[in-house]
């Protein structure tokens, strides 16, 4: 199979979206899953007609007539049952957030009168006050049965707010796959441990793993040597209990990368091998009978970190039922000369001037291996491959990883 396009491997990866059915959660548990069904209003919102502040509730007709002494008929505060007026001069004491009985139609607040002797005298000008002020009327704000919250919205604190509002304590959230994080390579050595001077301490599953984890997605880690035996046995175990396997390492030339074979040996389909960018060429992915997709990244880690955010994001995102996000663009701020015939995706330190442009200034990199300069950029620039000199101002997309 000839080398692919950017293009061309987003489509194909794209097109093997999956979906791993529903579940319910508790809303305790329910922040950053996806919704799954519509949250619907049990009743009107605000169930009842609600003061707004505290105060007194009267009828506004009283006033129309120039009356501006009530007898306090009662005192009413939030949660209980409305106290009604017998006559149209009295009126009650009422607390933010009580019902206000349907006998009443306008709250003056505190502020506004005086309490003496079992009366309220209204202390400010008639004219200011305004029929039905301060009351939040019954079903202003939605109707019983309303949607509140869209299926495919990833819940927020705001959502679970609203789930809680409605009673809604166990909603329906997209099932997440079942993932195992697989890196390779003898040289790499746990984060723990002290490296001799030609070991690497090993640093992509840590950061697949935490990445994953916005999704709630708790992946399993697993290391592995440079053994065509040892990669096959493990995958071989790996894949029944998994629904996609993150390989790192492994995917180019190398006498000692053998993923693709151990993959190919165990009936995982090739779907591409190798696309035309920069960083994370050898990406391989493929597919087994059951439908088990497999990512196997090149082992640098800026390119692990292109193909997660670039490919693996996308793709979760759209099995989980989200929304596919607008493409991001920004202004290039410096620019770049990139002769060889693939894509460069260059890191950049994303920013929004007072104009609300967002500016990319691209960082000098020694390649794909060189990963010091992540935590100080946010995002990857997509420069087109027909193009070999980019100049600042001119626009391109944006991956953001940060
Ligand atoms: N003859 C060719 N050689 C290479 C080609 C090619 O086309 N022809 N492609 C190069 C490109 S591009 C890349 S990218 C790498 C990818 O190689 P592998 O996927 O086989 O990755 P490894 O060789 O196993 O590792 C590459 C690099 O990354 C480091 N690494 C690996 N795992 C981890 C980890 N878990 N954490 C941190 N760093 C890791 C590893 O030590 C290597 O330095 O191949 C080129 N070669
Ligand atoms: O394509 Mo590789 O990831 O640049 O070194």
């Amino acid at each position: 199979m000839n080398i692919i396009t950017v293009q061309e491997a987003e489509k194909i990866i794209l097109s093997n979206r999956q979906s791993y059915g529903t579940e319910v959660v508790h809303y305790e548990n329910a922040l950053g899953r996806v919704l799954a069904e519509n949250i619907t209003a049990d009743r009107d919102l605000p169930p009842f007609n609600r003061a707004t502040v505290d105060g007194i509730a009267l009828q506004y007709e009283a006033l129309t007539e120039g009356k501006l002494k009530f007898r306090l008929a009662g005192t009413q505060a939030a949660g209980e049952k409305p106290v009604t007026i017998p006559g149209i001069y009295e009126c009650i004491e009422i607390m933010t957030g009580a019902a206000v009985d349907n006998a009443m139609d306008t709250v003056i607040r505190y502020e506004d009168i005086l309490l003496k002797d079992g009366y309220a005298y209204i202390q400010i000008d008639l004219d200011k006050i305004k029929k039905g002020q301060n009351i939040h009327v019954k079903g202003k704000d939605k109707q019983r049965g309303d949607v509140l919250v869209h299926a495919g919205q990833v819940i927020t604190p705001a959502i679970l707010g609203i789930a809680a509002s409605v009673g809604q304590i166990n909603p329906g959230v997209k099932k997440l796959p079942r993932l195992t994080i697989i890196s390779t390579g003898d040289e790499m050595v746990e984060p723990s441990t002290l490296p001799n001077p030609f070991q690497l301490r090993r640093s992509n599953s840590i950061t697949i793993k935490s990445a994953l984890e916005k999704y709630k997605i708790n992946a399993s880690v697993l290391h592995l040597k440079d053994d065509f035996n040892v990669i096959n046995n493990e995958l071989s175990r790996c894949l029944p209990g998994n629904d996609v396997l993150i390989i790192s390492g492994g995917v180019s030339m190398g006498k000692f990368d053998y993923v693709p074979k151990a993959l190919e040996a165990l009936g995982v389909q090739k779907l591409f091998h190798k696309i035309k960018q920069r960083p994370g060429k050898p990406f391989w992915f493929g597919k087994n009978m059951d439908d088990k997709l497999v990512f196997a990244f090149p082992g640098n880690p800026v390119s692990v970190f292109l193909c997660l955010y670039r490919y693996f994001i996308p793709w979760l995102e759209q099995s989980l039922g989200m929304k596919a996000t607008d493409p991001q663009y920004a202004i290039l701020q410096n620019d770049i000369n990139f002769k060889p015939p693939l894509q460069y995706f260059a890191q950049v330190k994303l920013q929004t001037n007072a104009n609300a442009e967002h500016l990319a200034r691209a960082v000098d990199t020694n390649g794909s291996g060189d990963f010091s300069q992540l935590a100080d950029t946010n995002a990857f620039i997509e420069l087109p491959l027909e193009k070999e000199c980019f100049r600042k101002g001119e626009i391109y997309c944006v991956w953001k990883y940060a």
